[in-house]
């Protein structure tokens, strides 16, 4: 049985950190995909992580109109209750009529599939786009670039800094 007392992070055991210029090369990659699959008339952004990878794709796809959906679940590495602290605006409710057809919804990655269920709850006729997918979510997304093992955590460059790391022989793993 998982040990509640870790963090998600804690419990995943290996790491795998991004640089902003791979996650930049991972985005415009999700983007080749998508564009075989749009056109969008909108990009919904999860926040926030999925903030960053909108901004480049829609750059990339040339969509200008982007909305945000706004759910809340990590404390950090421990995940609660998700809250949809904000929904998606009326006009682009309307863009979607009402299903989310035609939507596209980027996040930056999907772990249990918890955040990604609600969304789809909310959206049932949009794209989902991640850019990165665990065996777990990977089920609800329908287009991602990269699966990392489950046992996995994703250290994204807004998350992290470049750091000193002691030479192998003196112990570093
Ligand atoms: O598939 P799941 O297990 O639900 O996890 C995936 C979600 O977790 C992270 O967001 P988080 O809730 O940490 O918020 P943030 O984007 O504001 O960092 C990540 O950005 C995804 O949205
Ligand atoms: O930075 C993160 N890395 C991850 O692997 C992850 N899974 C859920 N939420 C996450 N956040
Ligand atoms: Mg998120």
């Amino acid at each position: 049985m998982a040990d509640k007392t870790l963090s998600a992070e804690e419990r995943a055991g290996r790491a795998f950190p991004v640089s902003w210029d791979q996650f930049h090369r991972d985005c415009r990659a999700l983007t080749w995909r998508l564009n075989e699959i749009g056109p969008f008339h909108a990009v919904v952004a999860i926040t926030r992580g999925g903030l960053v990878p909108a901004a480049i794709v829609a750059r990339e796809l040339g969509v200008r109109v982007i909305d945000t959906i706004c759910i809340a679940s990590y404390d950090h590495t421990k995940q609660g209750e998700l809250q949809v602290l904000k929904g998606i605006s009326a006009d682009t409710a309307q863009l979607g009529g009402g299903t989310g057809k035609g939507l596209l919804i980027v996040d930056d990655l999907v772990d249990t599939g918890k955040t990604g269920r609600m969304v789809r709850e909310i959206l049932p006729d949009a794209h989902f786009a991640t850019v990165y997918a665990k065996p777990k979510g990977r089920p609800l997304v329908d287009t991602f670039i990269t699966e990392v093992s489950q046992d996995t955590w994703i250290f994204f460059p807004w998350d992290t800094a470049l750091s000193f790391a002691p030479p192998l022989r003196d112990g570093a793993a």
